[in-house]
């Protein structure tokens, strides 16, 4: 390992702890998901060692409807730990402070949103997030930090970058298992054929891929909002903002040019949907092939079945397959479709196999998939991108340069 770890920490010590919690939230309430469940091994390990553990962690952004307080973080951190956490609406203030001097050795306290700061986000280098009032206040109030953030790693944020340079710094449990198996992956050679399925809502992280990996992948199956914005550039009606949506012609406006490229250049290796699913005037749902589309009124929120049948087979045959984003709109039964479909392929089979992003590796215990069929499920989404395209990482570097 190129970093420090928590073995490397003499334990009983002030540790301030990065996580990433963040989460989808809907109608106000944080859910559940992985990330609660990996970071709290990291946290149950140092509580457990007598040190005092004090996280901090963010939550959407600034302006975004899931920016919120961490207050129900907290809670579903504690049972997932198994131990008390205690929260304060406070990130570096006299607040935080005091409650992080009242702590006992084995306690745990998670601080407010750290996005609620203002020196945490405008991306700098590690020199000037360490020299921010945040990190000066905060920082001598602790004796080690530890970085378990490693889906945030792509951020040269405060919390990440500022503070290896303030305080002896350690990777967690999170940020050392994700790293290896991530970083290998990129490393890694494969005799047979590799598929990469992509889908989500972001289509400049699915270009990236497609053209950072255009050597290593055979086969991309599409789908979600990327895959529509492929089919738009293919010459079907789809993948256009309709009744109140927001997710298509500004992502085209901005990356038209590059998916027709892509297709141009690596059409042979791209398929794309062949029907797509929607929601019919009775609230069920229903499937249209993508030829007979006339013009396009409602939104589609899932890859069809006839889709489904096609990329289980190219799945079925390939050596390795990799996951970004989901095909659907899955946390919806009704369009869980396309993406549990693939999942399931890949379970059947014992290729090698890594499913990423922090929303699509809810799919696998929402739909009662065995987490042991894949080789490795990252929470991370951006931070996944970056290492399978074999792009450093600011939070590892800094870690790196720390030890
Ligand atoms: N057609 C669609 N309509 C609406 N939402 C969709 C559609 N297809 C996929 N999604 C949504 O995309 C989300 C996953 O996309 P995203 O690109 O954010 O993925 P991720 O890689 O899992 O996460 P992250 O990068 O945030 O860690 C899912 O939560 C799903 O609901
Ligand atoms: O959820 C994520 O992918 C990470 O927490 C990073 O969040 P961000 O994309 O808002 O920086």
């Amino acid at each position: 390992m190129s970093f420090n770890t928590i073995d490397d920490l003499d334990p009983g010590q002030r540790v301030l702890v990065r996580l990433d919690l963040n989460s989808p939230v809907e109608d106000g309430t944080v859910q559940d998901n992985r990330r609660f469940e990996r970071h709290a091994e990291t946290v149950r390990e140092l509580a457990e060692r007598g040190d005092r553990v004090v996280c901090m962690a963010h939550q959407g952004r600034p302006g975004d409807d899931d920016f919120v307080s961490l207050r129900q973080h907290a809670d579903i951190l504690a049972e997932h730990v198994g131990r008390d956490v205690g929260f304060v609406p406070d990130t570096y203030g006299p607040e935080a402070i005091e409650a992080i001097e009242a702590l006992d050795a084995g306690e745990i306290l998670l601080l407010e949103n750290v996005r609620m700061c203002e020196d945490e986000l405008p991306e700098a280098s590690p020199e000037t997030k360490a020299d921010t009032e945040f990190v000066q206040t905060l920082a001598p109030a602790f004796d080690a930090y530890v970085n378990d953030a490693y889906s945030a790693a792509h951020r040269k944020h405060a919390s990440i970058v500022g503070f290896p340079l303030a305080l002896p710094a350690y990777a967690g449990r999170v940020m050392e298992s994700e790293y290896e198996a991530n970083t290998a992956i990129a490393e890694r050679d494969f005799d047979g054929q590799v598929t990469m399925v992509v889908g989500g809502t972001k289509a400049s992280d699915v270009i990236s891929v497609m053209e950072a990996l255009d050597e290593k992948v055979d086969q991309f199956l599409l789908g979600g909002i990327a895959g529509e914005l492929f089919l738009r550039a293919a010459g079907y009606p789809v993948g256009e903002d309709v009744e109140g949506m927001d997710l298509f012609d500004e992502q085209w406006e901005r990356n038209a040019d590059t998916i027709r490229s892509v297709l141009d250049e690596r059409g042979d290796a791209i398929t794309l949907a062949s029907d797509l699913a929607y929601e019919d005037a009775e609230g069920e749902r229903a499937e249209i092939d993508v030829e007979a589309i006339e013009e396009k009124t409602q939104g589609f929120l899932d890859v069809g079945s006839e889709t489904v049948e096609t990329y289980a087979p190219i799945i079925h045959e390939s050596e390795a397959v990799f996951v970004k984003g989901a095909l659907g709109l899955f946390e919806d039964e009704r369009f869980s479709v396309g993406t549990v479909g693939v999942l399931e392929a890949i379970a059947e089979t014992d290729c090698f196999s890594v499913v990423g992003g922090g929303d699509t590796s809810r799919a696998i215990e929402m739909y009662g998939l065995d987490e042991a069929d894949f080789s490795h499920v990252s929470i991370a989404g951006g931070a996944y991108i970056r290492a399978l395209t074999g792009e450093s990482l600011p939070a590892v570097d800094v870690l790196e340069d720390a030890a």
